[in-house]
């Protein structure tokens, strides 16, 4: 399960509709007529900014090679399971959450286990899926002929954590050896507006945890802060904004900074237009002159061999959910949520 993008220009404004008509991304009066209006002023924009990355999302190749690599070392993790297949459920753009259920029903498939691609739970992002599940569920498959089980958060899974560490290893390799310990390493997470904070949404807490396991592993070899980055709108959103923290340090005589995507595992239009194009831009005429960015996770052997063992050890488990699954925000009264979240756990596996 992940968000999914426009494959071509011509599906940005689907792409877009979608996403405003998420109630648990962003609530908006009059959400179903108002959706396809705000999509269809925001779509050229967009469209400009996929233009400049090649056209399209790269995140449905990424995604199918990972998945095609996961389940080709899960049938020898996990031969009393096998064999395993792995279906796509897009948020936002095909292959979508009713495509991937309906082609289960095809195969016959009767256990399944919704792996959430973001490694930080967010209510806006992972809650958004299962909730999307859950309702496609009821229609799709009502007589339960699935049973289901979830991996709902792995912010510091040790191979994540590994395939992060060895990707700023790379990355500060090509830095010179005198000044390398002194590279500022500029984690940057997409942003999330205050009012879900408040909620007690759980991925800020998480995206730190993921950030402290990788300097750990680095042996705190080098200075780090956490930035959040792609805030859309003008409400209060999670600060430090990445743009402002490269022109901050920039103003500060800081010259070596490494830009370190740590909430998406793949490519999108956030690490390839927004770091890459936008932000090197402006950190170059801020004075940062050794600005780069590690590499995104993609199709790094040990990062699938970390998606591999993450799902063995679930299968293993026989957990349908994890503990804090169940958990809702203290402030969220959307019942979706707490319906989506009583099904997953109640599972019978
Ligand atoms: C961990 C990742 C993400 C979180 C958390 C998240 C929250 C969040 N996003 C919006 C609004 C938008 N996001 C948009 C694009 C987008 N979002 C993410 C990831 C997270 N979002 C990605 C990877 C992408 C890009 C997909 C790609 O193919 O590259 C957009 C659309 C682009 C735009 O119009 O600017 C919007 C809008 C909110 C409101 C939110 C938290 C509530
Ligand atoms: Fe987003
Ligand atoms: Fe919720």
């Amino acid at each position: 399960m992940n968000l999914g993008g426009p494959e071509t220009l011509d599906g940005v404004q689907d792409f877009l509709t979608r996403l405003f008509s998420d109630p648990d991304l962003i609530p908006l009066p009059f959400q179903k007529s108002v959706a396809p209006i705000i999509a269809k002023r925001r779509t050229p924009r967009i469209q400009d900014q996929y233009a400049k990355i090649g056209g399209g999302s790269p995140i449905k190749t990424w995604t199918e090679l990972q998945g095609k690599g996961m389940v080709r070392l899960l049938d020898k993790l996990s031969p009393e399971t096998a064999p395993h297949k792995a279906y796509i459920a897009f948020r936002y753009a095909p292959p979508l959450t009713e495509d991937a259920i309906n082609q289960m029903k095809e195969d016959g498939v009767t256990r399944a286990v919704a792996f959430t691609q973001y490694p930080q739970y967010s209510c806006s992002t992972t809650g958004s899926s299962l909730n999307e599940l859950w309702r496609r569920l009821q229609d799709l498959d009502p007589h339960g002929s699935v049973k289901w089980s979830v991996i709902d958060r792995w912010p510091t899974h040790t191979g994540l954590i590994e395939a992060f560490a060895r990707h700023i290893e790379s990355a500060l390799s090509t830095y010179p050896a005198e000044s390398r310990s002194n590279v500022i390493l500029l984690f940057s997470a997409h942003s999330l507006p205050m009012v879900v904070v408040n909620r007690g949404d759980p991925y800020t807490a998480e995206v730190a945890a993921t950030v402290y396991r990788v300097m750990e592993r680095l042996k705190f070899s080098n200075p780090y802060r956490l930035v959040w980055q792609s805030q859309v709108g003008p409400q209060p959103w999670m600060g430090p904004k990445t743009d402002e923290a490269l022109t901050g340090l920039g103003k500060k005589g800081y010259k070596d900074v490494l830009l370190v995507p740590i909430a998406f595992t793949s490519d999108h239009i956030e690490t390839l237009f927004e770091l890459d194009l936008e932000y090197g831009h402006m950190a170059k005429e801020a004075g940062i002159t050794g600005l780069k960015r590690a590499e995104s996770l993609n199709d790094d052997p040990i990062f699938i061999e970390a998606m591999a063992n993450l799902v063995a050890d679930h299968l293993r488990s026989r957990q349908p959910v994890s503990v804090q699954l169940p958990l809702r925000c203290p402030q969220c009264k959307n019942e979706v949520c707490r319906r989506s979240k009583e099904f997953f756990a109640n599972q019978q596996i």
